[in-house]
């Protein structure tokens, strides 16, 4: 089964993971790897730290000449900014000014009441999202054998506070992605794009903060992940927790989840069609997940974040030994809503590579393939959902 684990601290040396269960065999392009790091550093709105940091990752361990070997892959992100809070995060000598003041919405409050702490410090270094930085980097090793399969993804800006893209993607298309890949904030619709960058600048003028959401699609994913037969073997359970769990995200939403909940069952249902001895579903309402397993058709994933926590403009508050004070701001960005669907699109890949390797099981490549060709014979009839077989080692 695949599985990672990650640690580091947002100041700290570096963030790791190890990755277990990942095929041998398999490709990586680290051009690819880092391009998607450095896609998730961008967007309008975000701080100071960006400017420091330009990740990219180190192999420690399950790649060798380019190629997994089936060992654990273990990989790294150094942070730049270490140099400057050497003596800050110094694991043996103490620091003695320490952050007393919490900030509502963030884990500080929450993080010395549960850990017994004294400085917040220690609570803000692992629940910063800048976690996500090396989450991305698994996603983006998930994503490399994905490729082998021609899963592909878009993934945007839909909303900045309330500013809203109303723009319908149902299709993939390198022209949409070249226009995401290429806008200050991964929006389709320039008019609206250019409401929601006054809309930050304002924020930050005032001191304030943002927050929005974003749309992750999945393409090309096949029939059959996920199963019906147990909670937590659900693929809209596994998504929706997983996309949950990234810091900030207060809302998730699976294809017309919202809209669905008002209209009525005949107009909901995604119509059934049988064609050239395949079977095929004439919208995709469901968001591409029915009873729990994949349709075939592609996966949309809305999820919605918080204003950003950390704000400038300065208010009342406690300290946490409870005394009136004011509250303390610690840099930050404005909005992150941008990197966030980097991040949507990563833990996603993670989810679909997951149950794809738990349906199409295997050591190497070869193996992995050799099962997907074989379910493809079965229900896509011979022909699949019109996706290509995958038929190489590349
Ligand atoms: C990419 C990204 C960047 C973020 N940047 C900041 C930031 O600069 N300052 C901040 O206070 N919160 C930031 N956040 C949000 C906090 O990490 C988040 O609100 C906090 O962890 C509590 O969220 P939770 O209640 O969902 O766990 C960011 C989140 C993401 C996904
Ligand atoms: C470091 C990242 O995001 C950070 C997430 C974050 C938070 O509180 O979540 C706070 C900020 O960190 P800092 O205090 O160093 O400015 C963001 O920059 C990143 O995305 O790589």
């Amino acid at each position: 089964m695949l599985r990672f684990l990650d640690a580091g601290e947002s100041h700290g040396k570096m963030l790791v993971a190890i990755i277990e269960g990942f095929p041998s065999n398999v490709e990586i392009d680290f051009e690819s790897v880092n391009k998607f790091l450095s896609r998730r550093q961008k967007g309008y709105g975000r701080g100071a730290r960006m400017k420091i940091e330009s990740d990219k990752i180190e192999v420690i361990s399950g790649i060798r000449g380019g190629k997994t070997t089936g060992a654990p892959i273990c990989i790294a992100i150094h942070n730049k900014d270490y140099e400057n809070w050497k003596e800050i995060m110094d694991y043996l000598k103490e620091y003695k000014e320490k952050v007393t003041v919490p900030r509502p919405g963030h884990a500080d409050l929450n993080g010395v009441l549960k850990y017994d702490l004294d400085d917040i410090r220690n609570v803000i270094e692992r629940a910063s999202a800048r976690e996500t930085a090396i989450r991305v980097a698994v996603g983006a090793i998930c994503m490399e054998l994905l490729k082998v399969f021609n899963v592909k993804f878009i993934s945007r800006t839909v909303k900045i506070g309330n500013i809203v893209d109303t723009t319908k993607v149902e299709e993939y298309s390198d022209e949409i992605v070249n226009i995401i890949e290429n806008s200050p904030l991964r929006c389709l619709d320039k008019k609206v794009e250019k409401e929601m960058m006054d809309l930050i600048d304002k924020a930050r003028e005032e001191g304030d903060t943002l927050g929005g959401a974003v749309e992750v699609i999945a393409f090309n994913v096949p029939q059959g992940l996920g199963s019906y037969s147990f909670y937590d073997r659900r693929m809209d359970y596994l998504i929706s927790g997983s996309v949950m769990s990234i810091q900030g995200v207060k809302a998730v939403e699976i294809g017309e989840g919202i809209k669905g909940s008002e209209t009525k069952g005949s107009q909901f249902n995604d119509k059934i069609i049988f064609e050239d001895g395949i079977f095929k579903r004439a919208s995709n309402n469901s968001g591409g997940i029915e009873g729990g397993i994949t349709t075939g058709m592609p996966i949309v994933v809305r999820a919605y974040m918080k204003p950003i926590p950390s704000i400038k403009k300065e208010f009342e508050t406690v300290d946490i030994y409870g005394n009136k004070i004011k509250s303390r701001y610690e840099r930050s960005d404005v909005c992150a809503v941008p990197s966030l669907a980097v991040v949507v699109e990563s833990v996603l890949a993670y989810e679909i590579l997951k149950e794809f390797l738990n349906k199409f099981s295997g050591d190497s490549l070869a193996d992995v393939i050799n099962s997907y060709n074989h379910y493809n014979l079965r229900v896509g009839g011979g022909k699949n959902y019109g996706r290509s077989f995958a038929n190489s080692t590349k």
